[in-house]
């Protein structure tokens, strides 16, 4: 290889989302139950970014966290957000053998014991923890529609509107089995500081639900209005990663 084409070629081993090929995955009998708390009083917010809208949380303390399972301390709960596609045929950034579903929920934490900021735990291979949990069309989810409730309110670019009292924990599934693996930010600039814990068991939401997050203005009020039809990455190669399971 040229020494050009070896500058240019750029090495990044972990980058994510990924399809996890089931039977190559490692059962690992160390890998401990999840230990997840979010206090609803945690919930500060509803923000429209742009590309999709976070759920944003206070992460001044430690009320809300997640440790034990692959991790290493505590990560304190940041945000939350969804990736969809343009139909329910796709959508989700992670893949199970092949199968997207329509939808997938990010709830993103920071190793606040170990760094001082979340910005400066982006810069980290063990920085930044996220739990995926993959959505699946089904019965209308509550918990959900709290939030599409609120949409109206941040229809644009860049709006926010306080979201308050959200229990968060009420949309994880029932089971906890997950896969484990070390990976990234699905959106640029891809830092790779992401320890994934992608639930086996999906969460319903119904069309309708679903249409309403298309519905959302990834344009700002002065612009002509566009939608967020779809922000979920393609899936990136494993390289020499192996994911693990809590579960055989
Ligand atoms: C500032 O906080 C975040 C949170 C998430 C992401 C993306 O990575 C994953 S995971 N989902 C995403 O949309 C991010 O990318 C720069 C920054
Ligand atoms: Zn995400």
């Amino acid at each position: 290889m040229g020494a050009s084409t070896s500058r240019h070629r750029q090495c990044r081993p972990r980058q994510s989302p990924i399809n996890i090929y089931t039977k190559k995955v490692r059962y690992d009998s160390s890998l401990k139950p999840l230990y997840i708390y979010y206090d609803p009083k945690s919930s500060q917010r509803l923000v429209n970014v742009g590309h999709c809208f976070n759920v944003e949380f206070e992460d001044t303390n430690d009320k809300s966290v997640v440790s034990d399972g692959p991790l290493v301390g505590y990560y304190r709960l940041r945000q939350c957000h969804f990736h969809w596609g343009a139909s329910d045929k796709d959508g989700s950034e992670h893949v199970i053998d092949g199968l997207e579903y329509p939808a997938e929920l990010h709830i993103v934490h920071w190793n606040a014991q170990k760094y001082p900021t979340f910005d400066e735990a982006l810069e980290h291979p063990d920085g930044v923890a996220v739990i995926g949990v993959l959505l699946k069309i089904g019965e209308t989810n509550p918990l959900i529609q709290s939030i599409i409730d609120s949409l109206d309110q941040v229809k644009e670019k860049n709006k926010e509107c306080p979201f308050t009292q959200f229990d968060l924990s009420s949309l994880l599934p029932n089971d906890r089995n997950y896969w484990t693996y070390q990976g990234s930010l699905t959106t640029t600039p891809y830092l790779e500081c992401v320890t994934w814990i992608i639930f086996q068991e999906a969460i319903p939401i119904d069309s309708d639900q679903l249409q309403h997050f298309r519905s959302l203005h990834c344009t700002s009020e002065a612009e002509d209005p566009a939608f967020i039809l779809e922000n979920h990455r393609a899936i990136q190669p494993i390289e020499a990663r192996v994911v693990r399971s809590s579960f055989k």
